[in-house]
């Protein structure tokens, strides 16, 4: 749906050329959730504009559909536009409008009856989950809510690509759950393709499935989030998972590092090792989270026995991902 080659950006600052985008080659499938993190200024919105075609890059192709946007002129460069829904960090409706009137706005602008209108507007209110809303301005709703709104008026036209730039930024806890909770609704009940940056990554974790790291401009990693999970040096994704805090405070033969997947295998499969092997199993580390609705866990776990390694590679055979840390007692660990 959306490839990206070898784009760079730079901008004029008062403190000279920054390069927001270095090189940056990236595919989004149709109907992914990609996430797009990285530092301030790392080049997220960046990104978002130049996907969004409100920003042209200096150099490198951005391709909607295998289609070459710089090809396009400006009535193709407008039409092309409308196929792709854009909301930023801010709701920016119009506060003389009401919730209903700020989602149909780009359908009149358009120039769609006012049944097909109506109908539109009606269900992508239930889809955001303010019906009763529908008359509201935006002053009497919450920055949540607004923000809600702000996407349904972005997916009113229908697109096939939706574009959320920062969307649970300055949000409280519930707000950002109801943003979030739309935005993975539009992809389930519209089919919508959906790029997401944000700092947050509660936002990755909740609603993508793909990530990618910039840093500096730079794409420094881009893939499934549960085939990242097998790489330890992967920080896009060890940034999701619970932090490994702690040490062994007694002597352990084997200290590892696992990540386990799923409800079977972080329910079970430690006490189970213990039970098999005789090895005392103990968690000195890590806790648990969830990826989309994939309970995921990682502990660092020492083990005393003399079968410690069988457990390992048993642990390891069950599908968990075993790690031996940088530090600690020495040992021969299943990859
Ligand atoms: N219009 C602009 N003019 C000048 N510099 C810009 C412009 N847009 C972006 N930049 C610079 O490009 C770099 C990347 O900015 P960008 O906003 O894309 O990063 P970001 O990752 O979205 O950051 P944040 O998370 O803080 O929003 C930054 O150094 C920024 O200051």
């Amino acid at each position: 749906m959306i490839t990206l080659e070898n784009v760079s950006k730079s901008f004029l600052s008062r403190t000279g050329n920054v390069t927001a985008l270095d090189g940056v080659s990236l595919d989004v499938p149709a109907g992914a959730a990609l996430g797009v993190v990285g530092p301030a200024g790392a080049g997220k919105s960046t990104l978002a504009r130049c996907v969004s075609l409100q920003e042209r890059p200096d150099a490198g192709v951005v391709r909607l559909d295998g289609l070459n946007t710089a090809t396009l002129d400006t009535r193709s460069l407008r039409a092309t536009r409308r196929q792709i829904g854009f909301v930023g960090g801010e709701a920016q409706l119009f506060k003389q409008r009401t919730a209903a009137g700020n989602i149909a706005l780009p359908l009149e602008q358009s120039g769609v009856d006012g049944p097909r209108r109506r109908a539109r507007v009606g269900r992508l209110l239930d889809l955001i989950g303010l019906t009763e809303k529908a008359a509201a301005y935006p002053d009497d709703l919450t920055e949540g809510q607004r923000r809600r709104v702000a996407v349904a008026r972005a997916l009113v036209g229908e697109p096939g690509l939706l574009l959320a730039d920062d969307p649970t930024a300055n949000l409280d806890a519930d707000g950002t759950a109801g943003v979030l909770a739309v935005l993975d609704r539009a992809r389930a009940e519209l089919g919508v393709t959906l790029l997401v940056t944000t700092q947050d990554n509660s936002v990755v974790r909740r609603i993508c499935d793909d990530v990618a790291l910039l840093d500096g401009g730079k794409l420094l990693e881009h893939g499934n989030l549960f085939n990242l999970l097998r790489d330890p040096d992967s920080r896009a994704v060890q940034a999701l998972l619970p932090s490994i805090e702690g040490g062994a405070s007694v002597h352990q033969d084997r200290v590892a590092d696992v990540v386990l997947i799923g409800f079977a295998a972080v329910g079970a499969l430690l006490p189970e090792a213990t039970a098999r092997f005789g090895t005392q199993v103990s968690v000195i580390g890590g806790g648990l989270t969830r990826l989309g609705e994939t309970p995921v866990a990682r502990f660092r776990i020492g083990l005393r026995g003399e079968r410690a390694d069988a457990a390992l590679a048993w642990i390891a055979d069950r599908g968990a991902i075993v790690h031996q840390p940088l530090s600690g007692p020495q040992g021969v660990v299943a990859a």
